[in-house]
């Protein structure tokens, strides 16, 4: 699992260590795991050109430090600084000491780029010192983030005016939920967490993202003694006269799920579409282990939804079971719900702008699952899944744009229902499922149709499976 934590406990933490360590520790740490990152990104560290952007904090000093011991190798080392009356001391005249140069204007040319403007304390959009010398990364040098990219807001991801795109993201002590989420994450390029001592005072993260390992400890393997109805069996409330491919594809994502059935529940003509391309399905109302209710209904199904909401088990309501939702039926539900909106629909929820969930999708995920005291699993970019009460949101980080494409958020609802029926809590059906969604979507490759992500699940679950 990938722990990130917010500027305040990543500055709690320093200062609970700090007080134990001669004064610079942490910064010698932070520059030592920045440098050899660093020499492991040149072809040769001797004659290359390094260019350090430096900003007025100890971000700059991380740098400045860092490209003290790459000119010691031989590196070229130009600093560049947002305002030179305010530049790292120590970290400067290491630099100097070293053979480096503080220069006014950005080199043309540059083998390595160190982006050393603002880490953590940075606040807002970019200032215009800043992002001109953004502007000026030459063209073609590896673009290393220092910390975190400049530009991108630590703790939500939220990117305000100009910020740097990183191709590799050093951090220190622990990761940022900005560099997990998006936008912030796709400025973020590979990231590389440097340890500093952090690890034994940090408390619990505010956000993680699962790998293969922690998804294939959660994945519902049969055992010998298991039959379909102790694996679970999933209803399905999907799919109109208007929408009968919505049915379709919740029902091949939610075989590919590990739920032992898939019962659909429809009008007649949809649940022929559904048997005629899986004759495994059952048809009809009768005992299920979980819902999923919402994908392809229209305006039709509203009684459904009401109705599967009613039921002691675990509900996922999608699509138009988004509409009109009452957040004090959903609180008073004893088994977990779990909604599953994109971002228009989970601005329909919170009364707000689509553009306002896009740019802060940290706040509204937890806004949603708070007013709805349910478990909520926002589609995107970067989805996310915020518990119904406090603890981490879960960061998924298989996505890929190809994703976003008619009919992946039914194929995303039938797989987290089958996982819910099949037992896992929601927090980890919804986050195991964008798992495997993703990486299907991954392995699939581009341009790809909705149907197609389902077919792939399966090489998905087992390349998970398999490496662990
Ligand atoms: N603490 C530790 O133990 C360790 C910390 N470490 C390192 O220190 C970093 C944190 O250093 P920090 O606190 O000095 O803040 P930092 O990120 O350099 O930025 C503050 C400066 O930026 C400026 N500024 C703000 N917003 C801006 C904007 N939008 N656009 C432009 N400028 C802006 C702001 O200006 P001011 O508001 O003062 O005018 C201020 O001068 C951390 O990320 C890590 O790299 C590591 O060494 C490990 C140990
Ligand atoms: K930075």
């Amino acid at each position: 699992m990938r722990t990130a934590y917010s500027v305040e406990t990543v500055r709690a933490a320093e200062r609970e260590l700090m007080a134990r360590l001669p004064e610079g520790t942490l910064m010698q740490r932070a520059a030592a795991g920045l440098a050899a990152v660093c020499v492991r990104l040149l072809p040769r560290v001797y004659g290359s050109r390094v260019v350090l952007l430096v900003g007025p904090g100890d971000n700059g000093g991380d740098t400045l430090y860092a490209g003290a011991k790459l000119a010691r190798r031989g590196a070229g080392v130009t600093a560049v600084a947002m305002d030179p009356e305010r530049v790292h001391a120590g970290g400067l005249a290491a630099l100097r000491a070293a053979g480096g140069r503080l220069e006014a204007a950005v080199p043309g040319r540059a083998d390595l780029v160190l982006d050393g403007l603002v880490g953590i304390g940075g606040r807002g959009a970019l200032r215009p010192a800043a992002a001109a010398l953004v502007e000026r990364i030459p063209a073609g040098a590896v673009v290393v983030a220092v910390d975190l990219p400049s530009g991108v807001d630590a703790d939500t991801g939220e990117v305000a005016g100009a910020a740097v795109a990183a191709d590799v993201t050093v951090t220190f002590g622990a990761y940022k939920p900005g560099l997990l989420i998006d936008p912030g994450a796709s400025r973020a390029g590979a990231l590389h967490l440097v340890d500093i001592g952090l690890g034994e005072v940090l408390p619990a993260p505010e956000a993680e993202a699962l790998q293969h390992a922690g998804v294939a400890g959660l994945l519902p393997e049969p055992t010998p003694s298991s039959d379909k109805y102790r694996r679970g069996v999933l209803g399905v409330v999907a799919g109109s006269a208007r929408y009968p491919g919505a049915a379709v594809l919740a029902v091949a994502g939610a075989l590919r799920g590990g739920a032992g059935a898939v019962r659909y529940v429809g009008p007649p003509a949809v649940a022929d579409a559904v048997l005629a391309r899986y004759p495994e399905t059952l048809i009809g109302t009768g005992r299920v282990q979980a819902w999923v209710v919402g994908p392809g209904l229209g305006d039709e199904g509203g009684p459904e939804v009401r109705e599967a909401l009613a039921q002691p088990v675990p509900v996922l309501v999608d699509a138009d079971g988004l509409r009109g939702l009452d957040p004090g039926e959903l609180r008073a539900r004893a088994a977990p719900t779990l909604l599953t909106p994109h971002a228009g629909e989970a601005a329909a929820l919170l009364g707000v702008a689509r553009e306002t969930v896009e740019a802060g999708r940290l706040e509204a995920v937890r806004g949603l699952a708070e007013r709805y005291g349910a478990v909520t699993l926002l589609k995107g970019s970067t989805t996310l899944i915020a518990p119904a009460g406090p603890g981490p949101v879960r960061v998924n980080p298989t996505g890929t744009p190809w994703l976003a494409t008619a009919g992946s958020g039914d194929v995303l609802s039938g797989l987290a229902g089958s996982l819910l029926a099949a037992g896992l809590p929601a927090v980890d059906a919804g986050s195991v499922a964008a798992y495997l969604h993703g990486l299907a979507a991954r392995l699939t490759g581009g341009p790809l149709l909705a149907h197609q992500v389902a077919e792939a699940l399966p090489r998905a679950w087992r390349e998970v499976a398999r490496r662990h």
